[in-house]
């Protein structure tokens, strides 16, 4: 079966995009692993399908590079806005929305979450921050965007071995759906962000993540809204305020199209 599919990413973080909406499609975790195999497949770090939606102009599905099927995307979320004009969508994380200004995008994710239940972890500790640590990094901010985040605050990020470190926080018990594990550095009212995704591994920008670090840095009033994130694929602006959704603004690039066989 002949399907066309669309290669986007945002700031680096890239995607496959596969348009159900018209026609069903069914994706098991082996399909979504065999589509993100960058040696087998297309290669992403994310699968994104789109299928119609009874409260919003469509519903958006995120399939980790690992199989998984997650919550939320932001960068995704810009990449979907972009290339079908949608200003609602919905998701397994909740009801977003974004609209196209110029070559960039602005999305509207939730209101973050805090409580340990909602994130969740596996029993009740305080979120703000945890206190509990790995190896040299200590006492995270466990934020739940749609997806759910741990945010540490390093003086020096290019210190930090975000890759190695990754996999066993993502993993702890402590976080039974595994986690987002971010890593970031204060630089006056902005922040550097590495970010380890849960079943992706380090990507070169996570739109969730900087949103979750964001709303970190802003309770713990290291920086003030809006603060922009650098990433290594590019830097993104975050606004939020307590009680609000969390906005996110930056580019999102098509990169090209065309037709896979899905037996
Ligand atoms: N790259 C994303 C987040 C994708 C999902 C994440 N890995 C998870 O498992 O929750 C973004 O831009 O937000």
């Amino acid at each position: 079966m002949l399907r066309q599919f669309h290669k986007m990413h945002g700031l680096g973080n890239d995607f496959v995009i596969l348009d159900a909406r018209e026609e069903p499609l069914a994706i098991t975790e082996a399909l979504a692993r065999q589509i993100a195999d960058r040696r087998e497949g297309i290669g992403c770090d994310q699968l994104i399908l789109l299928e119609p939606s009874a409260t919003a102009d469509l519903r958006m599905r995120i399939f980790n590079a690992d199989g998984s099927e997650v919550q939320s995307c932001g960068n995704a979320t810009r990449c979907v806005v972009k290339l079908t004009g949608a200003a609602t969508i919905e998701t397994a994380g909740g009801l977003l929305s974004g609209a196209a200004h110029g070559s960039e995008v602005e999305v509207t994710l939730v209101e973050p979450r805090f409580e340990w239940d909602a994130i969740p972890l596996a029993y009740p500790l305080p979120t703000d921050p945890m206190p509990m640590g790995w190896e040299n990094l200590d006492r995270p901010y466990i934020v739940n965007v749609g997806n759910p985040h741990a945010v540490f605050f390093v003086d020096d990020l290019d210190d930090t071995d975000v890759e190695g470190i990754g996999p066993g926080i993502e993993t702890d018990p402590v976080f039974p759906e595994r986690i987002n594990v971010n890593v970031a550095q204060v630089e006056g009212n902005a922040l550097r962000l590495q970010t380890f995704e849960r079943g992706a591994g380090l990507t070169r920008a996570c739109g969730t993540g900087a949103c979750a670090t964001a709303v970190a840095a802003i309770r713990a009033r290291l920086v003030t809204s809006p603060v922009t994130v650098h990433m290594a694929g590019g830097s993104l602006s975050i606004a939020w305020a307590p009680g609000e959704p969390v906005r996110m603004r930056g580019s999102a690039t098509h990169v090209f199209k065309g037709t896979i066989d899905l037996q």
